[in-house]
């Protein structure tokens, strides 16, 4: 399908190009699937993994993310903003599951790439904003989003992927290839007041 297509109804308009999400290999991944499902297949007919939509402003995308920590209260015009802001810089792979029965945002995930100088001018990736539903938890689409933003990391050239969570899903992430680094896992912050 054309860019064109994906492009010509301004609400279906997508924050990046979804082909490259057919082609993203799942054997690469040491993750083990059962049933085996992917990107491109999966598992549901009314289920689909695609990159952020303009439209998913009303398909529960904010609430969704709610469930993982604050967002506020998002106007539609400080949403169009942003989004527009994101894919006009590049980088911004915004990825969610969408339940398409309901027309509901599942799942969602967000690798962003970062530019680099080091590595022969190489690209590295971060793993960002990991939430699924909690009503639709326990049955495989947190790997199955995390693990899609993954390989599209390596597809996209990155070095590395990186992430930051909570003790409790070490053991998650590890499952689908994370590690930590002896002597370099360390996650510093400074937190500076929320704008309000
Ligand atoms: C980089 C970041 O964004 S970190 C932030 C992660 N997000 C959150 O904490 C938001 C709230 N939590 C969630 O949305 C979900 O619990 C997720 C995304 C962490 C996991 O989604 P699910 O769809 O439930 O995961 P899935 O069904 O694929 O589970 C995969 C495995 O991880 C385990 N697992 C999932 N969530 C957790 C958890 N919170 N604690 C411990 N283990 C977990 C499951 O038991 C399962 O193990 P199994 O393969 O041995 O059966």
């Amino acid at each position: 399908m054309g860019i064109e297509k994906y492009n010509q109804d301004e609400n279906s308009e997508y924050i990046y190009e979804p082909q490259i999400l057919q082609k993203l290999d799942f054997s690469k991944s040491p993750a083990k699937f059962n049933p085996q499902i992917s990107a491109a297949q999966p598992g549901e007919d009314w289920m689909v993994v695609r990159p952020l939509q303009r439209d998913d402003y009303n398909k529960g995308f904010l609430q969704l993310l709610s469930q993982l920590t604050s967002t506020g209260n998002i106007s539609r015009k400080q949403f169009d903003e942003r989004f527009t802001q994101m894919k006009n810089a590049g980088g911004y792979y915004v990825t969610v599951i969408e339940d398409k029965r309901i027309s509901q945002i599942i799942g969602a995930a967000t690798l962003t790439i970062e530019q680099k100088f080091i590595h022969n001018c190489s690209v590295r990736g971060r793993l960002e904003d990991v939430v699924v539903n909690d009503t639709y938890r326990g049955k495989q689409l947190g790997k199955l989003i995390v693990v899609t933003v993954s390989l599209l990391a390596q597809e996209l050239g990155c070095y590395k992927m990186s992430l930051d969570c909570k003790d409790k899903l070490i053991k998650f992430y590890e499952s689908l290839g994370y590690k930590l680094e002896p002597g370099n896992s360390n996650a510093m912050n400074m937190r500076f007041e929320e704008p309000s």
